[in-house]
Parts: structure tokens; C-alpha cells; sequence
């Protein structure tokens, strides 16, 4: 279940948006490296960029300058049909709000992802049926989300985010809608799965507790990453 080594660098990363009452500067010079099996949790007050830098990362935002590169490449140069294909290969996300597909079973959700790979369908089932025994629900595969609790449906998108074996995992708020038990378990299942991958991990949270529980804790502020 291993791959590769892998290595994420920002670099000089900035974002400003133009409004009517002049420009936003969000991001200034943002600075990052991480590798293979690094959890990387971002916090910071309401406002200060995290998502943006997130989604940036992600190739769900362009920068206003500066860089981001996976593994020697620059994502951000692909076009936008290359960059749908690199996203769906080399990166998870997990949002706050699951963003499952009500029509589809669990097992179809998870499975999602793998349709833009083209992968054969027995080896990518074999491998959902295994992450979705890794959290525990094995019994809950042909079931809708509509029918599994909150908790429960993020642990299905937890499975969804990793299908594809991603280099890097990005989670937006992944426990905010959750209660603390369930924060505390579905914070475990992804910082044990993404090392158990050698994922990179970076977790945007407001939680303080979902933050301490990882190895490196960065705070944005001003536009700029600092360790905290
Ligand atoms: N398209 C846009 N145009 C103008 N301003 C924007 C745009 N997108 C984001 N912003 C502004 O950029 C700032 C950073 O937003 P972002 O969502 O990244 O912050 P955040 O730290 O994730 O906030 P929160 O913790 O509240 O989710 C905010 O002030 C937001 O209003």
C-alpha cells in the first residue's frame, strides 16, 4: 500500500483579490515544504486565507504568483483537462460537509473517484471494501448517506478522499459539523490512514484539539505561515 516518496513545495505563494474597495492582499509569500507521512495542521482566525491556501494547493484556485510543486511538478501549469486527470491521481480532498452523492451507495462513492483513472474495477472495489473496513463500516457498504449518521458519512468520505492512493490529502474543516466524540475519531482515521499511505496531510481546523493532535502546527497569519 506504499508508494513512493513524495514531496509538496510552496513557494512564495501569494493571493490578493481585486474589490471595489481596492485589492485583498490573503496570501503573502507563503512558504511550505512537505513530505511523505507529514501531517501539517493550518490554523488561523476567521478570514486569513486558509481555505484559499488550501484550495490552491488543491488546483482549486490559481495563485496570484509564486509556485506550487508535487513531486518535481507544477501542477498549476497543466492545463485544465491535464490538471482535472492530476487532481483525481494525486490529490484527496475532504470538505466539511461531506459532498457525497445521495443517489449513490457508499461503496459507489468511494469508488467515484476512480472512474476519471480508468482503473479496473476489481482492483479499485477490493481497495474500497478495505478502507471502508478500516473505518468500520464494513456493514454499511450498500447503504445511502441518507441512512448513516454525520460521523459516519465522513468516515465514507475520509474512504473516498484516499481511494486513489493521493500523494497529498487536504481537509477543509473535516470534523466542524461533527460532534466531539465523533471530531476526535474521524481526526484519528485520517491522520492514521494518510500515514499508514505516506500521504501528505494539511488540515485546515478551527479545532485546537483536532490541531495539537498533529505533528506540525502552522498558523496564517497576516498572508503569512508561521509555526505555532
Ligand atoms: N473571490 C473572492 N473575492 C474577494 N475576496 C475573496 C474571494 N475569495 C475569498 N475572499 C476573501 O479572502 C479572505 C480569506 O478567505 P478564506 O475563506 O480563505 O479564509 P479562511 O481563513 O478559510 O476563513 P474561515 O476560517 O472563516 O473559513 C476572506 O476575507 C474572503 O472574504
Amino acid at each position: 500500500m506504499t508508494d513512493p516518496a513524495h514531496d509538496l513545495n510552496v513557494t512564495k505563494l501569494s493571493k490578493s483579490f481585486a474589490t471595489a474597495g481596492g485589492t485583498l492582499e490573503i496570501l503573502r509569500e507563503v512558504e511550505l515544504s512537505l513530505k511523505s507521512g507529514d501531517a501539517a495542521a493550518i490554523t488561523g482566525p476567521s478570514g486569513s486565507g486558509k481555505s484559499t491556501l488550501l484550495y490552491i494547493i488543491g488546483l482549486l484556485d490559481v495563485p496570484t504568483s509564486g509556485d506550487v510543486t508535487l513531486d518535481g511538478e507544477r501542477p498549476h501549469q497543466l492545463s485544465a483537462a491535464q490538471q482535472a486527470r492530476y487532481r483525481s491521481r494525486n490529490i484527496g480532498f475532504i470538505f466539511q460537509d461531506h459532498h457525497l452523492l445521495p443517489q449513490c451507495t457508499v461503496l459507489e462513492n468511494v469508488l467515484l473517484p476512480t472512474l476519471a483513472l480508468a482503473q479496473t474495477n476489481r482492483e479499485a472495489e477490493v481497495r474500497a471494501v478495505e478502507l471502508l473496513r478500516r473505518v468500520g463500516l464494513s456493514e454499511r457498504l450498500h447503504h445511502r448517506p441518507a441512512q448513516l449518521s454525520g460521523g459516519e458519512r465522513q468516515r465514507v468520505a475520509v474512504c473516498r478522499a484516499l481511494i486513489n492512493q493521493p500523494a497529498l490529502l487536504l481537509a477543509d474543516e473535516p470534523t466542524g459539523n461533527l460532534d466531539r466524540q465523533t471530531a476526535e475519531t474521524v481526526g484519528t482515521l485520517l491522520l492514521e490512514i494518510a500515514k499508514e499511505q505516506q500521504a501528505i496531510l494539511i488540515c485546515v481546523t478551527h479545532s485546537q484539539e483536532l490541531a495539537a493532535r498533529f505533528p506540525r502546527r502552522l498558523e496564517l497569519l497576516d498572508g503569512r505561515l508561521v509555526e505555532s
